[in-house]
């Protein structure tokens, strides 16, 4: 790969320590990219699944509720689960652990960089010029699972319970997600149960923590830009406090409101490709706010590297045909991580020339 120059990069708690009233010009944003707010009447907001009515397969309410999760998937492509079983206190410590890393001193954090063009450890991810613009976010990102894509390097030593508690986190979350691919795969009605987490092997599991400060000018900026996930499913945790994920829905940015205890669920590409565009993997963002800073903690969840990936048959016929070509799920993450976030751009690797 040629060296990648991207010069100087701020880091934004850094940056904020000097209280600018403006905001830097690599991370001004071209007006067409600025934040917009759609506000969604409350009768239309991202579905939520109540997970503690999808025990007993035999139940009305099972049934009402796998609808609901059919609907959420193909026309949001986002939903939040509540009553998910993974106990709130472990999430409170994760988001604690988290917390307390990112309000160490630089030289601290610093001890775990993300090198340019690499994707783990501390600073900016995605970066690859020096025209391009900048997110208003500071990021820690860990492979976890399987143990090949761990770097011990890059995991924090401090706070001291850091390891511990994020491995902890991440056993639940793996769990949930093995879950969810369950019944998912239900909710589509034409493949086994187990489709998908037969068919990923052991699947890759990495996290992201993203650290949005406050920032001067909110209108002129993005914590993170517009891009889909590379992943086939994504779970965000996020503070109850502020709000700053939006999706692209129908063409208007509309925010996802932050409920206590609950998790945000998306569709990733890999489930798109697999139900050949059915379910969707949607456009969003973050935003920035002028008084509060906000922390997400984003799992990705994706099939083993070697897996080959394409649209099953069951869901290719006359009226939807093959919108994606075969390929190699290890080529698509090299693939992902090497180019920048640029709404679903990345996903036109797998795209069938002519469809869609
Ligand atoms: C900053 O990280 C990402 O945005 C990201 C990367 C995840 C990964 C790691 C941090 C470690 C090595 C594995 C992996 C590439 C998954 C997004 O994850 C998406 C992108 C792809 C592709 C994917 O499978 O998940
Ligand atoms: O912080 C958020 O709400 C968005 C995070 C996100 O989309 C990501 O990390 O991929
Ligand atoms: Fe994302």
């Amino acid at each position: 790969m040629p060296e990648i120059k991207v010069g100087h990069i701020d880091d934004i708690q850094e940056l904020r320590r000097a209280r600018p009233t403006m905001v830097p010009e690599r991370y001004i944003r071209d007006n067409s990219e600025r934040p917009t707010h759609a506000r969604l009447p409350d009768s239309l907001q991202i579905p939520i699944i109540d997970m503690s009515k999808m025990i007993w397969e035999n139940d009305v309410q099972f049934h009402h509720e796998l609808a609901k999760l059919a609907t959420a998937c193909e026309e949001w492509g986002f939903f939040q689960v509540i009553n998910h079983g993974i106990d709130t206190h472990m999430l409170e410590d994760m988001e604690e652990v988290a917390r307390e890393f990112f309000d160490l001193p630089l030289e601290e954090k610093e001890k775990y960089p993300m090198k340019p063009g690499t994707i783990q450890g501390y600073g900016h991810a995605f970066v690859f010029s020096e025209e391009q613009k900048l997110d208003w976010c500071n990021m820690l990102a860990l492979g976890v699972e399987p143990p090949f894509i761990r770097d011990p390097k890059l995991w924090p030593t401090n706070p001291s319970h850091f390891t511990e508690t994020l491995d902890k986190y991440s056993v639940e979350i793996r769990k949930l997600c093995h879950m969810l691919l369950r019944l998912i795969a239900r909710s589509l009605r034409r493949v086994d149960d187990n489709v998908f987490n037969d068919m990923f092997g052991t699947a890759v599991q990495a996290v992201r923590m993203n650290y949005y400060p406050p920032c001067p000018r909110p209108d002129l900026v993005l914590g993170l830009s517009p891009h889909s996930d590379g992943s086939a499913l994504t779970v965000l945790q996020q503070e109850t406090d502020t709000v700053g994920l939006q999706i692209l829905k129908d063409g208007a940015w509309v925010p996802v409101h932050p409920i206590q205890n609950a998790l945000v669920i998306n569709i990733g590409d890999t489930i798109e490709v697999l139900t050949n565009g059915k379910y969707k993997s949607v456009e969003h963002r973050a935003i920035t706010n002028k008084k509060k800073d906000r922390l997400s903690l984003v799992t990705f969840y994706a099939p083993s590297y070697n897996v080959e990936l394409g649209p099953l048959p069951e869901f290719v016929d006359v009226e939807r045909p093959c919108m994606y070509r075969k390929y190699n799920h290890g080529d698509y993450s090299r693939h992902y991580v090497t180019n920048r976030l640029q709404g679903k751009k990345t996903l036109e690797f797998a795209k069938i020339a002519g469809e869609l």
